[in-house]
């Protein structure tokens, strides 16, 4: 893989840099509550820039279904980027269209320009490799040369990600090169006991990841909106809980091998449940109550792990030797919910173990809690990327930039 370091020593002056980064930032209107993503970008875009690149920075934001929608514009991460670089950032308000070619043609070496959200475009996530690649043809006309740094998206097979690269000459940005590089330790040489904490709502992209940590990890700890497809799947009702109902059959045999092989899968024993989910906006008190985890009552839905169970999960990782963690154990955006989340973050803290966090979500619960980031061994911008990898499966937004 060809990294930025050689780019820069070619000398990039003049030359039109496509930057594929992942400033999927979570918002509350269009307020960003974690800048993380747009630092982890910073010193590419930076060296770039101040190199006299002319620099067009992409990304997604969140999932708008292929066309344009006001709630997941990127203008908010576009301004905090110049906030961040002390510099002008242009933002064009199309991706491909009259605005971004203007924008892209109109740079003087040296600035930065974002387009509008990849995924406003069908082409950016279409399956179909024609469509993907008519896409890429048109990101293409913005660009020169291709910086690949969005490492929180590299397990997707879209357009910027996968199908750009092959188009441009293509390096890694310093993101992804530190990314790769402390994700590959934890796959040669991990030190035991190693443990897995895995929780979070993107439940059916996430569940497969056990089919491997079931070869690797010594013990699986279960939270989130994903611990309830565990607790169906041991026949537990769990009322109106996040569940991946066609999951459970895979889940059954997860349940099974780990008692073959010896691995501890720990489940939560109780949980906080309301009635409906919370107003994350007014953040207005939820009064959750506690109840065991095989008593949840059918009107229910489960949005936190219970104080036995932060207890039980801070006890599993005290003597852990190395920690990945992936996942919010509840909805810790309301601070009723927010508890499992924190009890985590400090049994991570509180043990000598090495400590991986990972995900867009995860990372920014830690930081928006109140954790200081740097006490933790390593803070990954992907969450599902960082699970793919560990899993040993070719990403395609690694690939394409060996190729
Ligand atoms: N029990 C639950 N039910 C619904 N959503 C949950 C639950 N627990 C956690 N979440 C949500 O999961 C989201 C993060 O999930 P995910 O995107 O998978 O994590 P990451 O971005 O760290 O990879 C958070 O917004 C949180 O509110
Ligand atoms: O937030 C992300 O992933 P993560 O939640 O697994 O960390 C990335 O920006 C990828 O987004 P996607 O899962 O909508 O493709």
């Amino acid at each position: 893989m060809k990294t930025i370091d050689e780019l820069l020593a070619d000398g990039v002056a003049g030359k039109r840099v496509f930057v594929r980064a992942d400033l999927n930032v979570p918002l509350d209107g269009t307020t960003i509550t974690d800048d993380g993503r747009i630092r982890a970008v910073v010193p590419t875009v930076k060296a770039l820039a101040d190199a006299g690149a002319r620099v067009v920075v992409a990304s997604h934001l969140g999932r708008p279904k292929g066309a344009p929608d006001p709630a997941f514009s990127l203008a908010p991460a576009a301004a905090r980027l110049g906030e961040l670089l002390g510099a002008e950032v242009r933002f064009a308000t199309d991706t491909v269209g009259d605005s971004a070619r203007a924008t892209a043609a109109g740079l003087a070496d040296g600035q930065v320009a974002v387009v509008e959200n990849l995924r406003f475009n069908a082409g950016e996530t279409a399956k179909d490799d024609a469509e993907r690649g008519a896409f890429a043809d048109q990101l293409a006309e913005l660009a020169d040369v291709y910086v690949g740094d969005g490492f929180g998206a590299v397990h997707r097979k879209h357009a910027s990600v996968f199908d750009l690269p092959a188009r441009l000459p293509h390096y890694a940005g310093h993101l992804i090169s530190t990314e790769v590089g402390v994700l590959k330790k934890l796959t040669e040489d991990v030190k035991r006991p190693y443990a897995v904490v895995l929780g979070g709502a993107k439940v059916s992209d996430k569940l497969g990841v056990i089919e491997h940590l079931l070869e690797k990890a010594d013990r699986i700890l279960i939270g989130g909106g994903m611990a309830y497809t565990f607790l169906k799947a041991q026949g537990h009702e769990v009322g109106i809980s996040l569940l991946q109902e066609d999951q459970i059959p895979a889940v059954q045999g997860y349940l099974k091998r780990a008692e073959e092989r010896g691995v501890e899968f720990v489940l939560p024993t109780d949980v906080l449940v309301a009635g409906e989910f919370p107003d994350l906006r007014t953040k207005a008190p939820a009064n959750p109550t506690t109840v065991a985890a095989d008593a949840i009552p059918a009107d229910q839905e489960g949005l936190d792990i219970g104080p036995e169970t932060r207890k039980l999960y801070a006890s599993k990782l005290a003597d852990a030797a190395t920690v990945f963690w992936n996942g919010p154990m509840g909805v810790f955006e309301h601070p009723d919910y927010a508890e499992g989340t924190k009890a985590v973050a400090q049994a991570l803290l509180d043990s000598s173990a090495f400590t991986v966090v990972g995900g867009g979500d995860s990372a920014a619960a830690v930081r928006t809690l109140g954790f200081d980031e740097n006490a933790f061994g390593h803070i990954s911008t992907g969450g599902g990327a960082s699970l793919e990898y560990l899993e040993g499966k070719t990403l395609p937004g690694l690939a394409a930039l060996e190729n």
